[in-house]
């Protein structure tokens, strides 16, 4: 009857099923690793084989064995080799052996301390509290249901034995509280999977569109984009979006999942061991041992796993960063032809990502192995010292029926611990990286507070400015740069390529600051300048200028904070000479575009037409014409002429380009080599000089000719 019942009562099932597949995995891995190699001479033959190769699998290194002429030899050497072999991977793959060690080369990158399971919980408590009334309303149901739940094997029990020993009154009373037991439980089921959702959808693994989900992602989200601009010059897109989407959904799984089994399987098994050592004090010990036993193996387990979930994550992060690298230089990769080497690039990583997953299915098969043991243990001690104990008259049937199931509930309450704890310490693996990055302070330029002149005239002034990337601290890029831009002075900047012109304006930009000296605007200090208000008032066009995937109305608009009209969008299109294109498209200005929907020069004319819309008082121009054909830049440059002449709106512009035939009207030409002016002057006055600038620029006429 006891049989039965553990059949049919017990809610869970056996843990060996889920993973089947993986272990199925590990066999057939284990099977390729240790197979005879096929046999290589015929007895008669003398067969010269090619010298023996090392091969390695998994870090664990097999040397081919060497062919003798004779054959017996030679079938007694491969037999003791493979032996060895054999000898060697079972060492090896017994705990603490070495093919449980991850491979070397995944570098898991840390900003911060490692987080502990506590740290995790409060960081995570502190993004869902605002919503606290759900947690607490998901424990008030986790308590009711697994205290209904635990007393139905009590009363399961006490109904059968009752009816068998015809006790009428006692079976009907025991039967309306088991009903009871089961609406309480279902129902406080119910409320808790509910809240506890709720939790996780507000925690961040939500896709909906209710109010406030995602809290998690948006947090990173935000203090990511709060970030300095050389913190992007060292992490890969790749990476920060594998910690945006995969990572976050991975640690909100710890409140709505994790969290809530280990607290209900905890109660459970608190209760099911009080009930045991009430029932039979001495069965009750026993049990508690093979439990302890379990939860020391379970800490082990979970260690591992936490530390396989790090590496699986900046494995997966890798891999994300070699698909979305291939997918956005597509074109790049078809016209070279390198599809197999991209997808060998990408299988390179998810083959890393198949070696971390084997060993996490064999330290689970190992985890169950043990779990098997030590349950099969408790009902072979359960059925012997209880059994002696019926025939010696201690305890009855009805007990030692009610201290199987127990002991089983209680068995079955430490595996589910131990399983969701390994789940949880994989989630608190993945948080770490999570909450590094939101740890972050947000770059200074958004916490200061700084000036805002009542009327910018826009005089620049570069004073003994030295800089250097700080990814590359050992190599200068400016030197000593002094310059000076007028309000509504144009000044062209040439030079060599990689002379560090770009940076010279990323520094008026303020995305980096000087490494020495300091920029001046109107006389103070850039770095004293509200660094929002002044980027409002330059208009800039880059190099390679990239469009948002919106439509082209929006992208002509972006980050303009005056009121707009759409005359406004269109006389802007119109003076950078955009407007017959884009009427041209099917839907106007309501076009959908993204960076590959266009040619390059007509993406230029839009960033032309988003600066002159913004109305600036600095206009940068980094090689803003370089992919226009020859009339567009010629309408162009009449714009910007034009822009400048009008005195009403005083602009001071600042033009970078390697085109010299269309910079030669500015007021002032600066020559840049090697982080260094090396000349100044009008396009006459450095033609006269006969330095760098006329030397470019009659290699480029020569070019021409
Ligand atoms: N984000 C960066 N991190 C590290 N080094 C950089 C970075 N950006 C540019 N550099 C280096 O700084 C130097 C100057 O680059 P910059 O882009 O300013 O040159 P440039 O004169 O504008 O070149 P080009 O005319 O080709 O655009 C180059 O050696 C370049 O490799």
């Amino acid at each position: 009857m006891a049989a039965l019942l553990l059949c049919n009562i017990h809610p869970k099932p056996p843990p060996s099923i889920t993973h089947h597949r993986k272990r199925l995995h590990l066999v057939a891995n284990i099977r390729l690793c240790l197979s005879a190699p096929k046999p290589s001479a015929s007895p008669r033959r003398r067969i010269v084989l090619p010298p023996p190769k090392a091969t390695s699998i998994n870090g664990f290194s097999i040397q081919n064995p060497v062919v003798s002429p004779d054959r017996h030899g030679e079938e007694n050497l491969e037999l003791v080799e493979r032996l060895r072999r054999w000898i060697g991977f079972i060492r090896s793959v017994l705990p603490g052996g070495s093919w449980w060690s991850f491979d070397e080369d995944v570098h898991v990158r840390m900003l911060a301390e490692p987080v502990t399971v506590s740290r995790a919980l409060v960081r995570m408590w502190q993004l869902v509290a605002q919503d606290r009334w759900v947690i607490f309303a998901a424990f008030a149901a986790l308590i009711l249901a697994a205290l209904s739940e635990i007393s139905v094997p009590h009363y399961l029990t006490a109904s059968i034995f009752s009816a068998q020993s015809g006790e009428v009154a006692v079976f009907h009373r025991n039967v309306r509280l088991l009903v009871l037991l089961c609406f309480t439980s279902g129902i406080c089921s119910g409320l808790r999977g509910c809240c506890f959702g709720i939790a996780n959808m507000i925690l961040g693994d939500g896709y909906g569109d209710v109010n406030e989900v995602k809290r998690m992602r948006e947090t990173l989200y935000s203090s990511l984009l709060l970030q300095d601009i050389s913190f992007f010059d060292s992490e890969t897109v790749g990476d920060l979006t594998s910690r945006l989407g995969a990572d976050c959904q991975q640690v909100s799984r710890v409140i709505g999942n994790d969290l809530n089994l280990i607290l209900r399987n905890g109660l459970q098994g608190v209760g099911a061991l009080i009930y045991l050592l009430i029932l039979s004090w001495p069965l009750g010990l026993c049990t508690l041992i093979i439990c302890s036993t379990l939860s020391a193996v379970m800490l082990l387990y979970g260690g591992y796993q936490k530390k396989a979930a790090k590496l699986t994550q900046e494995c997966a992060a890798s891999a994300n960063e070699v698909a979305q690298e291939t997918f956005s230089l597509m074109r790049t990769v078809r016209v070279y032809g390198t599809e197999k080497d991209e997808v060998e690039r990408y299988k390179h990583w998810l083959g890393k990502l198949a070696d971390i997953s084997l060993r996490q299915s064999a330290a689970y098969g190992f985890w169950n192995l043990s779990f098997n043991t030590l349950y099969h243990s408790t009902q072979i001690i359960a059925v012997l010292f209880g059994g002696t104990s019926i025939l010696a008259g201690h305890i009855t049937a009805e007990k030692l029926t009610k201290f199987i199931l127990y002991s089983e509930w209680l068995i079955y309450s430490t595996w589910w611990v131990g399983d969701n704890l390994s789940s949880l310490m994989q989630s608190v693996g993945a948080s770490e990286k999570v909450f590094q990055l939101m740890d972050l302070l947000p770059s200074d330029q958004f916490i200061s507070k700084g000036l805002k002149l009542q009327n910018l005239l826009g005089h620049i002034e570069f004073e003994n400015v030295s800089f250097h990337y700080s990814s590359r601290s050992t190599v200068p890029v400016l030197q000593h740069v002094s310059i000076s831009v007028h309000p509504s002075e144009v000044v062209a900047i040439v030079g060599l390529s990689g002379s560090g012109k770009s940076t010279l304006v990323n520094l008026l930009l303020r995305l980096y600051e000087p490494t020495n000296g300091q920029i001046l605007i109107d006389g103070v200090s850039l770095k004293e300048l509200d660094v929002m208000w002044w980027r409002e008032r330059i208009g800039f066009v880059g190099q390679e200028p990239r469009l948002f995937r919106m439509d082209i109305s929006s992208n002509i608009r972006y980050g303009c904070t005056r009121d707009i009209k759409q005359k406004d969008v269109e006389w802007a299109a119109k003076q950078a000479y955009a407007h017959d294109f884009i009427s041209s498209l099917p839907h106007g200005y309501q076009t959908l575009v993204d960076d590959d929907l266009l040619s390059g020069g007509q993406k230029q004319r839009i960033a032309i037409a988003r600066a002159i819309l913004r109305d600036p008082t600095v206009l940068i121009l980094d090689e803003a014409t370089s992919a226009l054909d020859a009339e567009s830049e010629y309408n162009v440059k009449g714009v910007l002429r034009a822009i400048r002449s009008d005195l009403t709106t005083r602009r001071s512009v600042i033009v970078i380009a390697h085109k010299l035939s269309t910079i030669q009207a500015a007021d002032r030409i600066v020559v840049m080599d090697a982080g260094q002016v090396v000349e100044m002057g009008s396009h006459r006055e450095l033609l006269l000089k006969d330095g760098l600038y006329a030397r470019l620029n009659r290699r480029q006429a020569d070019a021409v000719a």
